[in-house]
């Protein structure tokens, strides 16, 4: 017996997260391409674009999408904080559940994303990779495990093309150590006199090299060890892999605010 597929629409389509979005989606039996929203490209057919051949799904902008005639099941937002608020309001307005992958989002985008989650499912992640996912987990542990007399450092590494920084995901793994030790402040690089490096403080470093899809390494030193927590990424798939995981879970869902870790606990 055939299951209907989960109808998904991507916002930011013609990006490096939404090409390969495009191309895995074209080969998973669970779901189909319905809107290829972007700003870029507009008019290509995604699939033609993607290298997968022709979809029929044009890539339009919001403002010309027909909601009706594409009845998507979840939106899928890769694309970049002036655009969140966007998508995240249409589909507040077109009761949509929507995944938000974008980062760099101002703390008012976090609020609007809440308040949107009282009327329709929201998925939020920085990173929505499994191996992150389990991570940030491992990241918690060794962090209360450590205390708070541990020095961390956060190392981030990631192509040039990136715009934010330090990433989502970096931000996210300093929050998780605040959460479980109290550490903090949060310190950005250094440079010149810093003077001797205070307890509690939290390194942060951010690397932009070349075309890497992204990695994150958490320090945890102690006199005479050090710990280290990494995760690389050899490219895009798994973000994009989650992505679809996340829409499939988050399609039919009643509203409210969900994350990664509801998705992973859901797959178990
Ligand atoms: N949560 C996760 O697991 C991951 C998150 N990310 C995050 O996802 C975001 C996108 O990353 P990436 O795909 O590499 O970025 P890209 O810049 O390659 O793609 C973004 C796409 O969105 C388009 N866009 C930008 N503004 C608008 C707008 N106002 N309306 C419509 N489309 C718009 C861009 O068009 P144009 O080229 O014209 O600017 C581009 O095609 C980033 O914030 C990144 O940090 C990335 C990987 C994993
Ligand atoms: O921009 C990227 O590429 C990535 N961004 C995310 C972040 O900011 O954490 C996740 C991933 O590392 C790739």
């Amino acid at each position: 017996m055939s299951t209907a597929r989960i109808r998904i629409g991507l916002h930011g389509a013609m990006g490096r997260m939404g090409l390969r979005l495009v191309q895995l989606m074209a080969a998973d039996p669970r779901v189909e391409l319905v809107a290829a929203v972007d700003r870029s490209r507009l008019g290509e057919d995604a699939g033609v674009a993607a290298g997968v051949g022709p979809l029929g799904v044009s890539v339009q902008t919001l403002e010309a999408l027909d909601l009706n005639a594409a009845r998507p099941d979840a939106f899928i937002d890769f694309s970049h904080p002036s655009a969140t608020s966007e998508i995240t309001a249409y589909c507040r307005r077109g009761r949509i559940p929507v995944v938000v992958g974008t980062t760099g989002l101002e703390a008012d985008q976090g609020e609007q994303l809440s308040a949107a989650a009282a009327e329709i499912p929201v998925l939020t992640s920085p990173n929505m990779s499994r191996a992150v996912n389990v991570l940030m987990k491992l990241v918690g542990q060794a962090a209360a495990a450590m205390g708070v007399e541990a020095d961390v450092e956060i190392i981030e590494r990631h192509h040039r093309l990136k715009k934010d920084a330090p990433s989502g995901t970096a931000l996210r793994l300093a929050e998780i150590v605040e959460a479980a030790t109290g550490a903090g402040p949060l310190v950005h690089g250094r440079e010149g006199q810093v003077g001797e490096r205070p307890r509690g403080e939290i390194g942060m470093h951010a690397v932009r090299a070349g075309d890497c899809p992204g990695e994150h390494t958490v320090m945890f030193a102690v006199g005479g060890d050090t710990l280290e927590l990494s995760h690389r990424a050899l490219n895009r798939d798994g973000f994009v892999r989650g992505a679809i995981d996340a829409a499939v879970f988050l399609a039919g869902k009643p509203p409210g605010s969900y994350t990664m870790a509801h998705v992973l606990e859901s797959a178990r």
